[in-house]
């Protein structure tokens, strides 16, 4: 079966599926078959038991024929409907499960840069309701648009045999929905594009605020937040009531024209009995399929809708598959050398916007083993020169060397091996403590991460927490305080093996307390390590062997 273009998106997911969605079709054609066979059992009966000659005496065995008949087919029709079901949602799912890996191993991958424009909350409604609306279609397609079609055709087929005249009569009508359908369709496409946008919005500005409830409630803001989440809300309304108004619309237009088909056939079709060129039994078997030509001319303008639906999704769902702004491996990328000799960054230029550098002709040495701290203003690209070095961003001009070698020649992987980074925010998952920290070092053994945790003072605190070293930390970490937060970033790199620690601002807001814990265990987890930090704190910045002040000058000649 040959997928819509609005589902092409899904095409290497749904391709393993075919076989599956194949035989789900294959499934409700014979459906289609048991349905056409539906008004006979009437027929039979009407002609056969009370017609002017009914079957030699035995007019009650013909009824009780016609009725085991019904419930036969009932009974067919009720199983396959299960069996196509089945496998056809099955499918579907799994085609989802797969479409929502590949978004989100795209996602993962994407450049810094792109994540800064795209928010989160935008990403989630695409990877989940998109999704969701393209398996509605996939559903759609494979128990509607076939069988309907089938069906469509089968009771064309079946009027033509049956009476060529009153077939004419009932397809006049089709032109008139066929002109009706493409302009609906277009304009339930537009309405669902809009609506989908607006919908990416309200989820975007949701998890904004969700993930800001503290400040919300802290600053008392809770009518600000509610009117930024409202006005949000109205928009999805306003356009989610425009798209159901040019849904609903069709309906009505669709079954009246039917119905006008209906009448005629009618018309038409009594005159005929009335001629005696039709019995009762066969106009009643006519005008039943006509009914049924209603189902399939119905479903496929609903299907129409879901396509539509899909469609609008299929472009948002594409527009993370086909991002290409990423931080590529080069072909003949090779493996990060071992930090023998040393960093250099070389006349490093990079902003975040075109033509604003944040960096400009930035030149920084550290020899391997040095300890080096970067000070300067807020603001000046301190925590810029620790993500260029992690290969988050790339340089716009300049090089950053590691053993001389440039880092885009490095595969990436390997470089952030070499790299162990505590950032100032300290990026914790919703795991436990052990489970954070492992993150650092995908060897890790439970006796390396409590000895890292040991060495970063987590153990301090873990042992009070209800399940010390298994308790969850909430979303970002959010049961622990900044200290122990920063702590548990510690010990990340206190667990990673690799041979240089990018610390920035560690101790940035701690009490100085905390702050002497924090810088304690810097010095036991970076020992033998070579260490470049970014810091405000002088008791910090005078464990470095050297200290670089980053000002305008150095850092963007601007
Ligand atoms: N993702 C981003 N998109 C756009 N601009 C950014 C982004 N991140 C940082 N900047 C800008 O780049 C400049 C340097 O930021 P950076 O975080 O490197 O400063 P910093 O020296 O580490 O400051 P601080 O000491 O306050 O942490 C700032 O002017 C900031 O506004």
């Amino acid at each position: 079966m040959k997928l819509p273009m609005s589902l092409a998106v899904a095409g290497p997911a749904a391709r393993v599926e075919l076989p599956s969605l194949a035989a789900a079709a294959g499934l409700v054609v014979l459906r289609v078959g048991a349905v056409l066979l539906r008004p006979w059992p009437l027929a039979l009966a009407v002609d056969h038991a009370f017609g002017p000659a009914p079957a030699a005496g035995a007019p009650f065995a013909v009824l009780v024929l016609a009725g085991t008949g019904s419930v036969v087919l009932s009974a067919v029709i009720g199983v396959l409907d299960m069996a196509s079901l089945r496998t056809v949602e099955g499918a579907a799912e799994r085609i989802g499960a797969a479409l929502r890996a590949t978004m989100f191993q795209r996602t993962m991958t994407r450049s810094l840069r792109w994540h800064d424009r795209m928010r989160s909350g935008e990403l989630v409604s695409r990877l989940t309701t998109d999704v969701g609306r393209l398996l509605d279609a996939v559903v759609a397609v494979t128990t509607s648009f076939l069988p309907d079609a089938v069906m469509l055709i089968g009771v064309l087929a079946l009027l033509i045999a049956f009476d060529p005249e009153l077939a004419l009569v009932g397809l006049t009508v089709a032109p008139v929905l066929g002109v009706l359908a493409v302009r609906q369709r277009r304009r339930i496409r537009a309405a669902q594009q809009d609506a989908r946008a607006e919908a990416g919005r309200l989820a975007g500005a949701t998890t904004d605020l969700l993930r800001n409830v503290r400040a919300v409630q802290a600053f008392g803001r809770i009518d600000r937040a509610a009117a930024i989440f409202g006005s949000r809300n109205r928009a999805v309304l306003d356009v989610e009531l425009r798209a159901v108004d040019v849904d609903a619309r069709w309906t009505p237009m669709a079954d009246i024209v039917l119905a006008i088909g209906a009448a005629l056939v009618l018309v038409v079709g009594g005159r005929h009995v009335l001629a005696g060129a039709l019995t009762v039994g066969q106009l009643l078997v006519i005008l039943a399929y006509l009914r049924d030509l209603y189902s399939p001319v119905r479903g496929l303008t609903r299907l129409s809708v879901v396509l539509a639906k899909a469609g609008a999704s299929a472009v948002r769902v594409r527009e993370v598959l086909d991002c290409d702004e990423a931080v590529e491996d080069r072909p003949d990328a090779r493996p990060a050398p071992r930090l023998r000799s040393g960093i250099r960054f070389e006349r490093v230029t990079f902003g975040y916007e075109p033509g604003r550098p944040v960096l400009d002709r930035f030149d920084l040495d550290i020899t391997a083993g040095e300890t080096v701290c970067l000070l300067g203003p807020s603001g000046i690209g301190k925590s810029t020169a620790l993500l260029l070095l992690l290969r988050l961003y790339d340089v716009d001009a300049g090089r950053i060397l590691l053993d001389g070698v440039d880092i885009r020649d490095c595969d990436q992987r390997s470089l952030r091996d070499r790299l162990a980074f505590v950032p100032q925010d300290p990026w914790l998952l919703d795991a436990t403590i052990a489970q954070n920290i492992a993150f650092g070092n995908q060897n890790a053994t439970r006796v390396g991460v409590v000895a890292a945790a040991r060495a970063a003072l987590v153990d301090e605190f873990a042992g009070r927490l209800p399940f010390g070293y298994d308790t969850p930390l909430g979303e970002s970490g959010v049961r622990l305080s900044g200290g122990q937060r920063r702590r548990v970033a510690l010990a990340r790199a206190a667990v990673s093996p690799a041979p240089m620690v990018l610390l920035d601002e560690p101790t940035a807001s701690l009490d100085p307390v905390s702050a002497a814990a924090v810088i304690e265990a810097i010095r036991t987890t970076t020992a033998h390590r070579t260490m470049l930090m970014v810091t405000h704190d002088r008791d910090l910045a005078a464990i470095a062997d050297r200290v670089v002040t980053l000002d305008h000058q150095l850092a963007g000649r601007r």
